[in-house]
């Protein structure tokens, strides 16, 4: 049921506690006011489930849900939250009333990114409220003086700072990678397809406390979606990348390549490993001709998640048919040069084949 057809009595101290939670724990690394914004009743008799499914983004500024579980009895009806290799199981039925008989209401607060589903209702009645959540302003705008230095923050400057200042890392140079913990919703629509710039203002986390930790060392750090092409290749861009443009069949390396650089605003190849130690200076030469960048093989400092960049998309999987927006995955990327200033060293665009391997192998 949707917000405008209900109205729900819950005390506005209740309310300010869990949202006073949800800034505490989701909120913390950005130090941002977070606005709930009441969006729908879900009732569940017995059998009623709602499928796996990501909450649908419906703006820029949403970054999460929070459920709130009303005191009707029942049993089943467990949510369970998937991220990554991870999950966990709330059971809201054995919440709602105290040992005393006085009802309970129960809660959870996640980040867009988590998968979830409510399983059968075995008894009962199941009732919740979904509310998204919302930055009341967009965090990463708020005046450095108020945030605090958390000790995550200083752990990752002291890591970084070390690992930076080691003449062994990358005595030539290169290009260090950090895929993005989270996803972002970004606008899918052709008059205002999402840049990857905007996303700065809205990083969660883990990502907000590593991107202002490089910008606090001066480091040069850029955001990038991030698709991989075929095995060997990853493919970066600035742009979304309108998947519905891809076939239903396998598509050759060589066409998806060609839509993400159309569709991408041009965009950077990154080879693996092998690859570029073999192909590196000529696949670099020809795809400079054809407009594109090629990035050495990056030192990702995690790992990527299993999952199939190129073809998720949340269109089809949502709690609403909405095409507005879709999740995207990204990274950042960081070119450090040598070791003692680490500053990056900007290759002419029109090196001979010559230069180039001269330069990598310098
Ligand atoms: O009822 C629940 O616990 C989950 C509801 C939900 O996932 C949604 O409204 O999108
Ligand atoms: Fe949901």
């Amino acid at each position: 049921m949707d917000a405008g057809l209900f109205a729900a009595n819950l005390q506005p101290t209740t309310i300010s506690l869990i949202l006073w939670q949800v800034e505490e724990t989701l909120a913390e690394a950005q130090n941002a006011a977070v606005d709930m914004e009441l969006y729908k009743l879900n009732g569940y008799g017995v059998g009623g489930f709602f499928k796996a499914h990501k909450d649908t983004p419906r703006s820029e500024d949403f970054f999460g849900s929070l459920i709130i579980a009303l005191p009707t009895a029942h049993e089943g009806g467990e949510l369970v939250l998937r991220r990554k290799n991870e999950s966990w199981k709330v059971d809201f039925g054995s919440l709602t009333a105290d040992a005393a008989g006085n009802p309970r209401i129960g809660f959870v607060a996640f980040y867009s990114d988590v998968e979830h589903e409510v399983l059968p209702v075995t008894s009962g009645c199941r009732t919740t409220l979904t509310y998204n959540l919302k930055w009341v302003t967009s965090p990463g705008r708020l005046p450095s003086s108020i945030q605090t230095i958390s000790d995550k923050r200083l752990q990752i400057v002291q890591s970084l700072a070390t690992m930076l200042a080691d003449s062994e890392y990358l005595p030539n140079g290169g290009v260090l990678g950090f895929h993005l913990h989270h996803q972002y919703p970004f606008s899918t629509s052709n008059a205002l397809k999402g840049q990857i710039k905007d996303v700065i203002p809205w990083l969660k986390g883990s990502d907000r406390v590593f991107y202002d930790v490089c910008k606090e060392l001066s480091l040069d750090i850029e955001a990038k979606f991030l698709f991989h092409a075929d095995t060997y290749t990853l493919f970066l861009c600035d742009r979304v990348v309108n998947l519905q443009n891809l076939g239903q069949g396998v598509e050759s390396s060589d066409q998806i390549i060609d839509i993400l650089n159309d569709e991408g605003n041009g965009g950077t190849l990154i080879l693996n490993e092998d690859r570029f130690r073999i192909l590196g200076a000529s696949v670099e030469y020809r795809a400079k001709g054809a407009g594109l960048g090629v990035m050495e093989p990056v030192d990702w400092i995690n790992r990527h998640d299993a999952e199939n960049l190129i073809k998720e998309q949340c269109v089809a999987y949502g709690n609403e048919v909405e095409t507005a927006y879709a999740y995207y995955k990204a990274c950042f990327i960081l070119k450090l040069g040598r070791p003692g200033s680490r500053e990056w060293y900007e290759a002419p665009p029109d090196e001979t084949q010559e230069e180039i391997a001269a330069r990598r192998y310098r």
